[in-house]
């Protein structure tokens, strides 16, 4: 089982934030991605091979994954759509760095 079917669904979430053409659309994104990361969060990857040590530090890179998404959603909110859209760079250099350690 393992996160690949949420990975894939982040993946769709992302290109979602990044072409959003008006705040209702980029909430609704974020929504999404927040659930789909929450369950990658709980799932043990396949990767990972039961490391329940390495587990906690894959949850915590989620975490940040969640928290800069919670970020944009609160910009987006705020009506600066920019900005909330260039947040989401921030996605793919996480993701980079995270994929590094735990894919
Ligand atoms: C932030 C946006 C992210 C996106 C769009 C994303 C997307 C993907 C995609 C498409 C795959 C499968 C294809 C491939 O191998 O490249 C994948 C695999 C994986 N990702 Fe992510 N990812 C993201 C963030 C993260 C983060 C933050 C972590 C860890 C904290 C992570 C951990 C993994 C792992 C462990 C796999 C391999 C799963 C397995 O082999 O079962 N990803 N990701």
């Amino acid at each position: 089982n393992g996160v690949m079917m949420e990975m894939f669904q982040m993946k769709r979430q992302l290109n979602e934030l990044t072409q959003a053409e008006s705040v209702e659309a980029f909430r609704a994104s974020a929504k999404n991605f927040i659930e789909v990361s929450e369950k990658a969060q709980a799932t043990m990857p396949a990767s990972l091979d039961g490391d329940q040590s390495r587990f906690v530090g894959y949850q915590k890179g989620m975490q940040e994954v969640i928290d800069v998404v919670k970020q944009a959603d609160s910009l987006a909110e705020q009506g600066k759509l920019d900005e909330a859209k260039a947040l989401t760079e921030k996605l793919n250099d996480l993701r980079k760095q995270y994929h590094k350690e735990y894919k």
